[in-house]
């Protein structure tokens, strides 16, 4: 079970080579601002002076919700499936984002609801959807320790082929409904306040979806501090195999572009389980999704783009990644004042 990853600590005397580094180029000292940052927090996190983050790797989960049942969401069930055959064809936002930032992406299809036969999916299905959480427990432990060992194993796989910056999606109908849950039982924010229209509900199927969630954890009960209590009681089988996947990516020391809200809750939960995990988080954009700001303030990070996104499968990850090639190539193409011969203050 992966929820035993032993996270190596961020290399600080790295981060300050970087630092003293960045202060020699040609510039006013700080002026290439959260770029400056963020080349040094990807110093820390990869331990070399000179980081690289090429090529990223785009790992996208796909599952459905039993919760889909109460009518959460503005789009049937079967789009899952649908929107899995169009990663798999090439037509989605992530496959255009993926390819224009040279990132390989692997769809991993670990609980769609119906079949799918296609040798281009990543097969790692381990039941056809969540049970509807409202009635009863959405998975049990053991589905949930499979989906975020799925997860971590992906990644593994994923960062032995070579890869540099980890971004992960998800695709799964339903999943903002399942995402608030999860947040309103891990945090003290109201249940009113976290839940959005996530593909573009109704104001009254919004507030349908609290009083569903209101109910579900009033039956459920998960426990707060447990990451593997809240998967099983309201969680998803993608959310919990981005857990994984985050884990595994911290392990290797290899950075994780975080996406929207439920990208963000999987990160929450991977740092319940392990709280150095966040160390080798950068959240990539602010979502309109309301809970998304709750999740991000929960990690203590800032969000480094807000361009009213609402969309999920890894796109505001891939969209900030070239800020990540700003920051790297800065440090390694940039003259210093003295290869370039100019006058210091
Ligand atoms: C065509 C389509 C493509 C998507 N790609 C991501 N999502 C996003 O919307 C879903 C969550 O919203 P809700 O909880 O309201 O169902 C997830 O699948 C998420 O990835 C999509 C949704 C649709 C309809
Ligand atoms: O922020 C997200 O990731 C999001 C928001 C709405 C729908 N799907 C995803």
């Amino acid at each position: 079970m992966q929820t035993k990853v032993s996270i190596p600590p961020l290399r600080e005397e790295i981060g300050e080579q970087t630092a003293r580094y960045i202060d020699q180029l040609t510039k006013p000292q700080g002026s290439l601002g959260t770029l400056e940052s963020l080349a040094i927090d990807l110093a820390k996190m990869t331990g070399e002076t000179f980081p690289t983050v090429l090529p990223a790797g785009v790992i996208v989960f796909a599952a459905d919700h039993g919760i889909t049942e109460e009518g959460v969401s503005a789009y049937p069930q079967e789009v899952t499936a649908q929107m899995v055959r169009n990663f798999l064809n090439g037509g989605a936002a992530i496959n255009v984002f993926s390819q224009q930032i040279g990132a390989k992406l692997k769809v991993v299809n670990i609980g769609v609801a119906t079949d799918i036969h296609d040798e281009k999916v990543v097969n790692r299905h381990i039941r056809k959807g969540t049970r509807n959480f409202l009635k009863e427990d959405a998975m049990t432990l053991s589905e949930v320790e499979m989906a975020i060992d799925a997860g971590y194993e992906e990644a593994v796989h994923y960062i032995n082929e070579g890869i540099k910056c980890l971004i992960v999606g998800e695709m799964g109908i339903g999943n903002t409904t399942s995402s608030s849950a999860l947040l309103a039982a891990l945090t003290t924010h109201s249940i009113e306040s976290i839940v959005g229209y996530g593909t573009g509900i109704t104001e009254e199927q919004r507030q349908h979806k609290v009083d569903i969630i209101h109910q579900s954890l009033h039956n459920r009960k998960p426990n707060p501090e447990d990451a593997l209590d809240l998967l099983a009681k309201v969680g998803g089988l993608e959310i919990a195999a981005m857990t994984g996947a985050m884990l595994a990516a911290a392990e290797h020391r290899v950075p994780i572009l975080v996406d929207g809200f439920i990208c963000t809750v999987s990160a929450c939960l991977a740092t319940l389980i392990c709280p150095d995990v966040k160390h080798y988080m950068i959240v990539a954009h602010q979502s309109v999704e309301p809970g998304h700001q709750k999740a991000i303030a929960y990690l203590k990070k800032e969000p480094l783009l807000n361009l009213s996104l609402r969309l999920g499968e890894g796109t505001g990850a891939a969209i900030a990644f070239p800020l990540l090639q700003f920051a790297t190539n800065m440090v390694k193409q940039m003259a210093t004042f003295s290869s370039a011969g100019v006058s210091t203050k």
